[in-house]
């Protein structure tokens, strides 16, 4: 298998491999140069200079785009967003006018990973942050590109600005954070991708072994580790998002729906409804990767209408449990007009 969230055979270059009793194996190594305050790797933080690229389909990017959005730093940290559909090249800019990035001038992401490295080996991914200067991938290390927003940039940061990482629930954070990657984020990727039964059901079994565990601790508390919203809400919540519109059909993760499961459902729309989280999501076009681009496993690209997506604007009582979202900072204001994404329906 080639491309790398296991996508399909034309997305070229991709590292993620199967093993040979069918488990999907995700391809980690990533470009780790970071953008530090202090710039020891040579890329110093600096507002206009970097250009985040994501696209709305992917829950990589989409953590990303959630933490830039938490953080007040869609001024300094610009945004690129590649189109929901590759070709055998990877993500492109179609969704732009001619097809190109408006500020780096590339129609495909891949110019400018080919920029950093020529011929670059790896999957053509998102996120990743381009230096806009030289046009090339710093990184594409999503769990340090969220992390780093939330620090490094600390400077630029909104008034207000929660800590997603707060000192005292780092272990715990990363603990539960890990768990979540291993079984959910990257578990319905091997439920999806599995290339035999068995490969298929241990990754199944393991997934809602955990999601029943979520289940349980999110029955009594309002977000995963302590009482506002930190990392490990955001590396969940891109999941569970896309969770009834893409996994659980898609890629068989079907004992039940997110929306059968009481305290995850709150919570997941608990999180919709606040500002930085729902306002990054488009249903049209996480749908349209997904069933279009993995011809593998959904050979005729067709995309289903449903499900309904209204319901992510539903009461969902969880204020009853207390939890303070932003601790003492506050909610970010509206998204830019350039980059509203359009309401459930
Ligand atoms: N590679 C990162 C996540 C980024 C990722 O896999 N992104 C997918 C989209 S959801 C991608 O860009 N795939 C491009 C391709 O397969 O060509 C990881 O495995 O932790």
């Amino acid at each position: 298998m080639t491309g790398t969230d296991g996508d399909d055979q034309r997305s070229g270059g991709g590292g993620h491999t199967r093993t040979d009793d069918g488990e999907f194996r995700r391809d980690r190594n990533y470009l780790t140069t970071r953008i530090t305050a202090d710039g020891r790797d040579g890329y110093p933080v600096e507002p206009g200079r970097y250009r985040l690229i994501i696209a709305r389909a992917c829950p990589w990017a989409n953590r990303a785009a959630i933490v830039r959005r938490l953080m007040g730093l869609e001024d300094v940290l610009p945004m690129g967003i590649a189109g929901p559909v590759h070709d055998e090249r990877s993500w492109s800019f179609h969704l732009d006018p001619d097809g190109r990035d408006p500020v780096l001038g590339i129609e495909r992401l891949q110019e400018a990973y080919f920029r950093r490295e020529p011929g670059y080996p790896r999957g053509i991914t998102v996120p990743a942050v381009v230096d806009v200067p030289t046009g090339e991938v710093v990184t594409n290390d999503f769990a340090r590109i969220t992390l780093d927003l939330g620090s490094q940039w600390s400077a630029h940061q909104r008034d207000g600005a929660p800590d997603l990482y707060p000192e005292r629930w780092r272990d715990e954070i990363d603990e539960v954070a890990e768990e979540v990657y291993r079984d959910v984020n990257n578990g319905v990727y091997q439920c999806g991708f599995a290339g035999g039964q068995h490969a298929y059901d241990t990754a199944y079994r393991r997934l809602w072994e955990r999601l029943d565990r979520l289940e349980e601790r999110l029955a009594g508390r309002r977000y995963l580790v302590g009482d506002t919203i930190t990392e490990a809400d955001v590396r969940l919540f891109p999941t569970l998002v896309r969770f009834d519109a893409v996994y659980h059909g898609h890629f068989k993760c079907n004992r039940q729906k997110l929306t059968e499961l009481p305290a995850l459902w709150a919570y997941a729309r608990d999180l919709f409804q606040t500002p930085g989280f729902g306002d990054t999501i488009d249903f049209d076009q996480i749908k349209a990767h997904y069933y279009v681009v993995h011809r593998d496993i959904n050979p005729t690209g067709i995309v289903p209408r449903g499900p309904d997506t209204g319901n992510w604007l539903s009461p969902h009582g969880r204020e009853a449990l207390g939890g303070r979202p932003f601790g003492d900072g506050t909610p970010p204001g509206p998204p830019p007009t350039s980059e509203r994404v359009p309401s459930p329906r």
